[in-house]
C-alpha cells in the first residue's frame, strides 16, 4: 500500500495572504479542499471569498503555499494551473449570448463540443439546445454551459464561484442536481450564499470573515447548529427549510 492517503486533499491553501494596495484582504487564510465532493467556502458579503479563489489561480497577488495534486502551485502562472487541472467558472457566468450553445462550447473543444461525452453525461438538457443562442437560455441553462464550457478541459478541481445568484428556486436546484453530480467524479470548491444548497450538496465548510478561516468542518454540523450559523453567516435555516 502506498502511504499517500485517499482523503489528502486535492488543494491545501496555508497561510495565503492577498494585499490590494494598503488592503490586506486576505489574512493568512488556510484550508483544505477534500479530494471527493463539495467543499463549499461561506462568508458575508466582502469577507474575501472571490479574493481566495482568485488567489489560488494567481489572478490576484498573493503570498502563502498552495499545494494542488501535491505540487506547490504559488509561483506558477494562471495559465499553467489552469493548465495542469483547476477549473474556474466566476461569477458572472460570461457565456457568449450570441453564439450558440454548440458554438460556446466548441471555442473550448473544437472536435467534439456538445458531442463530448462529459457534455453529455452531465448536461443533457443542453444537448436538445445545441443550435440556441445561448443568451437566450435561462439563467440556469447559461450557468451549465459555463460549467460544460470548463469541464470540456481535463479538470482535477473545479472552483464555482456564486453560481446560483439571481437564479430563481426552481433553477436553484437545477444547477444544484448538476454541480451533486459533477462532484462525484471532480471535487469542487463552492463559493455559495444558498444554505439550503450548501446543506443539500456540500460535505465540509470553511467560513471566512474579515480575511481570516473563522469555521472548518462538516457542513451538515454548522447548518444544523442555527445558532452558530447566525453567529457566522448572520443568516441560519429553518429546521424545515427546504432547497
Ligand atoms: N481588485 C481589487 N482591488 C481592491 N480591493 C478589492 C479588489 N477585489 C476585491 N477587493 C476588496 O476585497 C474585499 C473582499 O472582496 P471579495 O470579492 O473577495 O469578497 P466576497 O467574500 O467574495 O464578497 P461577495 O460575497 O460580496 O462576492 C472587499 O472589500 C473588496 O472590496
Amino acid at each position: 500500500m502506498s502511504s499517500t492517503d485517499t482523503r489528502d486533499p486535492v488543494l491545501r491553501v496555508e497561510d495565503l495572504h492577498v494585499r490590494y494596495g494598503g488592503s490586506h484582504i486576505l489574512q493568512g487564510v488556510s484550508f483544505d479542499v477534500a479530494a471527493t465532493g463539495v467543499t463549499a467556502l461561506l462568508g458575508r458579503n466582502g469577507v474575501g471569498k472571490t479574493t481566495t479563489l482568485k488567489a489560488i489561480l494567481g489572478l490576484a497577488p498573493r503570498t502563502g503555499r498552495i499545494v494542488a495534486n501535491g505540487t506547490e502551485i504559488q509561483k506558477h502562472p494562471t495559465t499553467r494551473i489552469v493548465r495542469d487541472g483547476i477549473g474556474y467558472v466566476p461569477e458572472d457566468r460570461e457565456v457568449f449570448g450570441g453564439l450558440t450553445v454548440e458554438e460556446n462550447l466548441r471555442l473550448v473543444d473544437r472536435d467534439r463540443g456538445i458531442d463530448a461525452p462529459v457534455v453529455q453525461r452531465l448536461f443533457p438538457d443542453l444537448v436538445p439546445r445545441r443550435s440556441q443562442r445561448a443568451g437566450t437560455l435561462s439563467g440556469g441553462q447559461q450557468q451549465m454551459v459555463a460549467l460544460a464550457r470548463v469541464l470540456l478541459r481535463p479538470t482535477t478541481l473545479l472552483l464555482v464561484d456564486e453560481p446560483t445568484k439571481g437564479l430563481a428556486p426552481k433553477l436553484v436546484t437545477e444547477v444544484a442536481d448538476v454541480l451533486a453530480e459533477v462532484a462525484r467524479s471532480t471535487p469542487v470548491l463552492l463559493v455559495e450564499q444558498n444554505l439550503p444548497l450548501v446543506r443539500r450538496i456540500a460535505d465540509d465548510v470553511v467560513v471566512l470573515d474579515a480575511g481570516r478561516v473563522v469555521h472548518r468542518g462538516s457542513a451538515a454540523d454548522l447548518i444544523a447548529d442555527a445558532d452558530r450559523t447566525r453567529e457566522l453567516l448572520g443568516v441560519s435555516m429553518r429546521k424545515e427549510g427546504a432547497a
